[in-house]
């Protein structure tokens, strides 16, 4: 993990960064935030969240009885981020007994018959999803919503740790199935609990009803489906569920800056399927990156506070893709952060400087006389709140 991955969770879970000089036209703006630091258990969403490094973090920075959500478009990176969760994260995030009390002869002894219940410290669950569009009523057919794909629940994880007799194996066939079952059930008893995520049998019936019917009627109802998508769409953030107290959306990106990971995999820049940049893809990439923040933010809570990053230097990925924001939604202000105000001299941390927009963060990466990496990696960091109230 890099030191900068670290910087990325400090800097949205506490406020220990946080520079006093506001850089937002609003008055107080920090105080329109939360107070951070308090231990109430907070919703957190990673919107790009595999491997995992940051998820893994957050989840044991975070307050007890936190839910940390988890997404990534990826299949094949999101059962890594899975992984790397069940590897390093199951065990140690659940409480195997009830706290313990000293008897007289100074042995420990369980306090209540409870003591072996297994219960995660914090909830992560995992969806397989596009960040883009995560929280909105993704519409698949012409009348029904189906919910993003739940990968993982380490709740369902634990049960089956127990059931396993609290042995850590590799996942049989049935032990995969069951996962799943219970993952379904999970997304269902949500579902239920919900009002319009639900694929129910009327709205089964009322799918096979939409087959009979003539092509113009068909026409009108989508239409005025895609009407009442839209209106829901506006409405996001009245679901408790798609309300996050922190968000962090650590963008997919050119990855210029990740020299250390880019020495080890110069094959991987920038992608498999795509080896070069150009002027085309790259204004892609940043398209995604600005549908990426303006969902983010979509899905942080009046209050909340967001934090924007990627491991690319360039500011068009960076600090244009924040302001593109800052002038969009009038409710968001940045939050200044600074890793120097406990330092005396900036010399003290050479690889570090403030970004073009006040208050954000740069790592740059220290390369030697050869140009070869001598320490850290490129990184763009920006905290981002979103005021309690547009005046
Ligand atoms: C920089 S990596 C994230 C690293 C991760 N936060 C960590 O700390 O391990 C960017 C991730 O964004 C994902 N991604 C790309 N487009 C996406 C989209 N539309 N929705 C969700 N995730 C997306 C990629 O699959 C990739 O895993």
């Amino acid at each position: 993990m890099d030191v900068t991955s670290g910087a990325a969770v400090a800097t949205l879970l506490f406020d220990l960064f946080d520079s006093e000089k506001p850089t937002v036209s609003s008055e107080n703006a920090n105080e329109k935030t939360e107070q951070h630091g308090s231990c109430a258990p907070l919703r957190i969403l990673d919107l790009c969240c595999a491997p995992g490094i940051k998820l893994c973090m957050l989840a044991d920075l975070s307050p007890p009885s936190s839910t940390l959500v988890g997404v990534d478009i990826s299949p094949h990176r999101i059962s890594l981020c899975k992984n790397i969760i069940k590897k390093y994260h199951i065990e140690g995030n659940t409480s195997a007994s009830a706290p313990k009390s000293t008897n007289n002869d100074g042995a420990t002894t369980d306090t209540d018959e409870k003591s072996n219940v297994i219960q995660p410290r914090v909830t992560i669950r995992l969806y397989c999803a596009d960040g883009t569009t995560f929280g909105t009523n993704q519409t698949t057919t012409s009348t029904n919503t189906v919910k993003p794909d739940l990968v993982f629940d380490n709740n369902a994880a634990v049960e089956d740790f127990i059931s396993s007799g609290g042995k850590r194996k590799r996942m049989n066939k049935s032990a995969r199935a069951r996962e799943k079952r219970r993952l379904l059930e999970l997304q269902r008893s949500e579902a239920s609990v919900g009002t319009n995520n639900t694929e129910s049998v009327d709205d089964h019936t009322s799918n096979l009803h939409y087959e009979s019917l003539s092509a113009e009627k068909r026409e009108a109802i989508c239409r005025s489906n895609e009407k009442e998508k839209l209106n829901e769409e506006d409405d996001i953030g009245s679901d408790p569920e798609y309300d996050f107290d922190r968000v962090i959306v650590d963008a997919e990106c050119s990855t210029d800056g990740a020299m250390r990971h880019n020495g080890k995999r110069p094959s991987a820049l920038p992608s498999k399927a795509c080896p070069t940049w150009n002027d085309t893809n790259m204004d892609e990439l940043i398209d995604l990156q600005k549908r990426l923040i303006d969902s983010g933010f979509r899905l942080l809570k009046r209050g909340g506070v967001m934090v924007y990053s990627t491991c690319s230097l360039s500011s068009k990925q960076n600090e244009e893709v924040v302001q593109w924001l800052l002038e969009k939604c009038q409710d968001a202000f940045i939050i200044p952060v600074s890793f120097l105000i406990h330092k005396k001299s900036s010399d003290d941390l050479p690889f570090i400087e403030e970004g073009s927009i006040p208050g954000t963060v740069r790592f740059n990466p220290v390369l030697n006389s050869k140009s070869l990496l001598v320490q850290g990696s490129g990184f763009f960091l920006a905290k981002i709140g979103k005021m309690n109230s547009i005046h």
